[in-house]
């Protein structure tokens, strides 16, 4: 009986009609089709990368730094990353004033390594920046003629490499401390997701940046410190101040003319490890625009700069730095500058961050209080127990940390009235996600136009969504399709079945 029942079914099955095999063959094809072609199509391309190079000229040193991104994205949300950076020997360009033609020879063993990291095939289109700071700023007033040379000299020698040179040039304070700050919400995504942003310390060897958006500042106090964006389609008022001479190579010389103001032959510095003791020349201390005014007369050729490791002492030097006795606005850092309330999180970077961090003291979370006693019991460290400690440290650098770290320290609460209650807000930072912050990718992005005003128009439905949609659609329209052929469907409930 089951036999004869499945012969009945296989003579009375139109499914097994030749054309209603072919027609649904072919249906199911063109739907594979339909759907392979979607996903296909809307596959992100394999990632080819476009690249763009800008050297940081400061006062102490250049870095050459190597930043890409995916190149399908460049005028939309795409990540900039840097992807190479790299030190160049020597001092900053601004050194070379009387032998211009080594700055430019100093920049060419990171250029050739900027020809390895980048493509060949994408030399011509990346674009190559240089941007000098203070170094250069404090040069360009002290020598005009002198900078032009050493710029000269610069361009030359990059003009060599075969990348879309764009120029070289000093950046004001104001755009300084303001890519400074564009870098740094950018790469915590702040800028795209408009989230609130976070303020930007920099900290170089001749000039100090602060920048920070605070809700009761909107440009109007004080016009010069402000500087205004349209990002992703939000508006900033951003507050930027840029104190040249209050880098910390400028500050120590400052504080050491402050010092020497009498002339002595011998100073007893409290900023210095006790047991520190160098001969030092005097006019090398005064050759510099933010303390030539201060030159004693009849000043002797050498002084003696010894060291007593004195925190609190050091501290009162410091202070002497500042100035706090006008303020013709309502709120005022120091100098008579004006400064609106503190706000939000800081990220504080490059000297800030070498300090703190070799002193052990980049946890914000430890008190105040508790960072100055640490900072107090190792000033009064004595200095051949420092270098014993620090065997590979260079000379120069170890002995400036107690003074360094003291500047700071002084510099966040008494110039910008950071309290104990406040001074847990800032994070001492060096990278974030991999690249350095610093004012260079902030300049690149801005000059690039890579940070589009508005929002882009993104996709209303991300590429995961797209594909399961078309597929859903391309199912049912195969359902519909065999619903289609019902009347071709075997009758089976009018066909006796069971015998
Ligand atoms: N590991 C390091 C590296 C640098 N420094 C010091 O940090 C300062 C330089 O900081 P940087 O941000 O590199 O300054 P520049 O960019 O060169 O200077 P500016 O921004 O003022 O032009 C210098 O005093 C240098 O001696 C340090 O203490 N430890
Ligand atoms: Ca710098």
């Amino acid at each position: 009986i089951i036999l004869q029942r499945g012969n009945l079914m296989k003579e009375k099955n139109p499914w097994h009609k030749p054309v209603t095999i072919i027609i649904t063959v072919i249906g199911v094809i063109a739907i594979v089709a339909l759907v392979t072609v979607a996903v296909l199509q809307n596959r992100p391309l394999p990632q080819k990368y476009k690249y763009g190079i800008v050297l940081d000229a400061g006062s102490s040193h250049t870095a050459l730094y190597i930043y890409e991104w995916p190149a399908e994205k460049d005028n939309n949300t795409g990540r900039v990353e840097q992807t190479h950076s790299c030190k160049v020997k020597g001092p900053g360009i601004s050194s070379y004033a009387s032998a211009p033609l080594k700055a430019g020879e100093s920049l060419r063993a990171c250029m050739q390594e900027a020809e390895q990291r980048v493509p060949g095939k994408r030399y011509h289109e990346t674009p190559l920046y240089l941007g000098a700071t203070a170094g250069m700023r404090l040069l360009n007033m002290e020598n005009s003629s002198a900078s032009e040379k050493v710029f000269q000299a610069v361009e030359e020698a990059l003009q060599k490499f075969p990348f879309s040179y764009q120029g070289a040039r000093i950046l004001s304070g104001q755009e300084e401390g303001a890519f400074g700050w564009v870098t740094v919400n950018y790469l915590d995504d702040r800028l795209e997701q408009g989230l609130e942003t976070t303020g930007a310390l920099d900290l170089g060897g001749a000039s100090t940046q602060i920048s920070f958006v605070s809700d009761n500042y909107d440009g109007s106090e004080s016009p010069s410190n402000s500087v205004t964006f349209r990002l992703y389609g939000n508006d900033y008022n951003l507050y930027t101040h840029s104190f040249l001479c209050y880098g910390k190579d400028q500050v120590l010389r400052m504080a050491l003319a402050h010092q020497t103001q009498t002339g002595p032959e011998s100073i007893l510095d409290p900023c210095f490890h006790p047991g520190y003791n160098a001969t030092k020349n005097y006019s090398i201390l005064y050759d510099s625009p933010c303390v030539s005014d201060r030159k004693p007369q009849r000043a002797p050729v050498n002084f003696t700069h010894v060291g007593n490791g004195n925190f609190k002492q050091c501290q009162n030097v410091v202070k002497s730095v500042f100035n706090f006795t006008h303020c013709n606005y309502t709120h005022c850092s120091f100098n008579g500058i004006f400064q609106p309330l503190l706000q939000g999180p800081f990220g504080a970077f490059s000297a800030y961050y070498f300090v703190m961090n070799f002193l052990n003291l980049s946890d914000t979370s430890i008190p105040l209080e508790t960072v100055k006693e640490k900072l107090a019991r190792y000033c009064a460290t004595p200095w051949n127990q420092i270098i014993q400690q620090h065997p590979d440290i260079k000379l120069k650098y170890l002995a400036e940390y107690c003074f360094s770290g003291t500047y700071i320290l002084t510099l966040l609460t008494e110039g910008y009235n950071f309290t104990s209650d406040s001074y847990p807000n800032i994070k001492f930072i060096k990278k974030i996600k991999g690249s350095d912050a610093g004012w260079t990718l902030g300049y690149m992005l801005n000059l690039t136009n890579m940070i589009p005003a508005e929002a882009p128009d993104s996709p209303p439905l991300p590429h995961a969504g797209y594909v399961s949609i078309v597929t859903i659609m391309a199912l049912l329209l195969l359902i519909l399709f065999v619903v289609s052929l019902r009347p071709l469907w075997p009758r089976c409930s009018k066909q006796p079945q069971i015998i």
